[in-house]
């Protein structure tokens, strides 16, 4: 295949688009690139004046988005990125810039200026490659930018008016989407089409090949199309070779392997489906999609055939402690392991050598060692442990992962097949019948909870609330995020009497900031502590719309209009094809619960149902997203 050794080059490297727009993810994703989603906190005010062209002022805050997200990665002591991508959209028309229209009036002015004129799109697209030397972070920018003129057709009152209603413009750079409504107010488009959408795809890739191949100017071929702008087709890139860490290293020239099957050259074909066409809905491909040459290994194939042995070997050397006592002892031989976890020689060097393998632990001479990411989240005793939910993985939705097929076959939760026992009240029969299981699935949630809390409590600005309640809430680890980062707020955490019972050894020591209350009770029956700020985290994953029904007409009525309502789920695609991991989350819930993950659209409609407005969707990278509406 042509085109795949472009994008392959960044397969082996942590890939991270600084993007918040579902545009961009869909555009990246259709071509099959594996990236982790990071939005930037980059706010995009620097002073437009002082750009000698719009160009260059997108060019700079894409960069300036990008490297926010590099540094901020880096500074938590994530695994630094590769590559972090970030662009900026804006249109221009009679030497004014416009990004996103702030409100519905502001729409109304940027559509009536662009109303029968042509005007220019311009993405500008920083690839920061990332290196972490002595715990600082070296970044190199190569950034570009590409124009697409584009011309509206003369737009009555009646229509702007409309097209301003449908709230299609709002999140949008010159209060349109071309991929959508939009386009039927457009006459013509010359250029790039994706990059009107957010992201110059064509232009992309061709820095690629330049930051990554040397080319060969006498073999690019030029392939024109009615309906697709040209392509230069990248024929003779070879995905075999070696891949280099940097990527201006030029010297490690592609070789031509003719040996190999070659599409027929043609890179865009009309059939294409990652092609986005104007005006229909881009069909979105799964990024984890088990993409295969049927002429090579099966690798993806494997590897998914692999996963259960995988996660077996991670719960077991956690279940073992090996990783708090390699954390302890620093390098430690096989048979000293063995021995101090009282077990077999033969069978704990298995285990140690495909941890090593699966890049958990190192292996030398010296003997074997926890890598940094062991020690920072497979210790039991590390701050940001995932120890907890490790050993819940294992002991509970391992047996019920086993019973997956007849969940799937009979399509309800399989507790009683797993553990013996009926969940006619989901948390109190299944996760709170004995005090062990009940501290296991504690530990489970505050170790997710820790994890996602600052990402989420971060997604949108809460400064102006002054009394939050964290419904069903568990250990608080939330709320104590939420106090740090507002220190202003009074934060409650409301759960069921046998949690709140055991919150006391998850509190942070040392603390200065202001203590969360913390008060039992049951949200479907009982009376909601009052604020003017609800926090629903992994809650309405667990129930049926039914349940979530009552329970949103429950918090709907104790808020008073200007309320806030933040969710924090994992959040599905609408096409629910594209995240994997989300999806595999709601086979989790599936087998455990009645509950299921939806998308944003459905999050949306059971928001407004219940008078919530200005549903905002924040994807952030981590595990879990983050919604925000408000009470009108
Ligand atoms: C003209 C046009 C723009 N857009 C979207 O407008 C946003 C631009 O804003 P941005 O500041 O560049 O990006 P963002 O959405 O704020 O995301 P981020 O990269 O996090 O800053 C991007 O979404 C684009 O797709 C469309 O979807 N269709 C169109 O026809």
């Amino acid at each position: 295949m042509a085109l795949k050794p472009v994008l392959g080059k960044l397969g082996s490297k942590r890939v991270v688009l600084a993007s918040a727009s579902p545009r961009r993810q869909e555009i990246l994703c259709n071509v099959g690139l594996r990236f982790e989603v990071v939005p930037s906190w980059f706010k995009e005010t620097l002073e437009k004046s002082s750009f000698a062209t719009p160009y260059k002022y997108a060019i700079e805050t894409a960069k300036q988005k990008a490297l926010e997200v590099a540094n901020r990665m880096h500074v938590k002591h994530l695994r630094t990125p590769d590559i972090v991508i970030g662009a900026d959209t804006i249109v221009t028309v009679d030497e004014h810039i416009l990004e996103k229209p702030v409100d519905k009036q502001d729409a109304y002015r940027m559509l009536s200026r662009l109303s029968g004129k042509e005007h220019s799109v311009f993405t500008g697209v920083a690839i920061v490659h990332c290196n972490s030397k002595d715990n600082r972070l070296e970044t190199e920018v190569t950034d570009f930018y590409e124009e697409t003129k584009v011309k509206f057709a003369d737009l009555s009152e009646e229509l702007l008016w409309e097209y301003i209603h449908s709230g299609e413009p709002m999140d949008k750079a010159g209060g349109y989407g071309i991929q959508a409504l939009g386009g039927m107010l457009v006459e013509y488009v010359h250029g790039d089409f994706l990059n009107v959408v957010g992201f110059p795809l064509n232009h992309f890739c061709k820095k690629l090949v330049e930051l990554y191949y040397p080319p060969p100017k006498h073999t690019l071929h030029h392939i024109k199309h009615d309906s697709i702008p040209s392509v230069e087709t990248f024929e003779n890139l070879s995905d075999e070779e070696s891949d280099s860490s940097s990527p201006i290293q030029y010297k490690d020239a592609i070789k031509m392997d003719r040996s190999k099957p070659h599409s027929s050259g043609g890179v865009c074909s009309p059939g294409s489906s990652n092609i986005i066409k104007p005006n229909c809905m881009v069909p979105v491909e799964n990024r984890n999609r088990v993409m295969e040459n049927p002429d090579k290994f099966p690798s993806k194939i494997v590897e998914l055939l692999d996963g259960f042995r995988a996660s077996k070997a991670l719960f077991v050397a956690s279940k073992l402690k090996v990783f708090n006592l390699l954390k302890n002892k620093g390098v430690l031989q096989s048979v000293d392991v063995a021995n101090t976890i009282n077990a077999s020689v033969c069978g704990t060097e298995r285990l140690l050598d495909a941890c090593a393998a699966l890049g958990l632990l190192e292996k030398t001479i010296q003997g074997y060692s926890n890598t940094d990411s062991a020690n920072t989240y497979l210790a039991s005793d590390s701050e940001d442990s995932l120890h907890g939910y490790i050993i819940h993985s294992n002991d509970h939705l391992w047996p019920l992962f086993t019973h997956l097929e007849s969940a799937v076959k009979e399509g309800t939760m399989q507790n009683y097949r797993a553990f013996g026992k009926k969940s006619e009240n989901l948390f109190q029969d299944s996760y709170y019948q004995s005090m062990e299981v009940k501290q296991r699935f504690m530990a489970a949630m505050h170790s997710i909870a820790k994890l996602t809390a600052k990402d989420v409590v971060t997604a949108f600005d809460l400064s102006q609330f002054r009394s939050a309640c964290d419904l069903g809430g568990c250990t608080g680890a939330l709320a104590n995020e939420l106090v740090q980062k507002y220190p202003n707020l009074k934060v409650t955490v409301f759960d069921l009497p046998e949690v709140i019972a055991n919150v006391s050894h998850f509190q942070p020591v040392g603390q200065h900031t202001a203590p969360v209350t913390f008060t039992s009770g049951d949200f479907f029956k009982d009376n909601l502590p009052a604020a003017d700020l609800y926090i629903l985290s992994r809650i309405l994953h667990d129930w049926t719309d039914e349940k979530i029904h009552v329970l949103l007409s429950k918090i709907s009525a104790a808020c008073k209009p200007g309320c806030g309502l933040l969710l924090s789920e994992m959040v599905l695609d609408d096409e629910k094809k594209n995240r994997s991991t989300a999806l595999l989350q709601s086979l989790n819930m599936l087998v455990q619960t009645e509950g299921k993950e939806r998308s944003g659209s459905e999050y949306q409609s059971l928001l407004e149902h219940h008078g919530f407005t200005s549903v905002k969707i924040r994807l952030t990278g981590s595990l879990l997203d983050a919604i925000f509406c408000t009470k009108c």
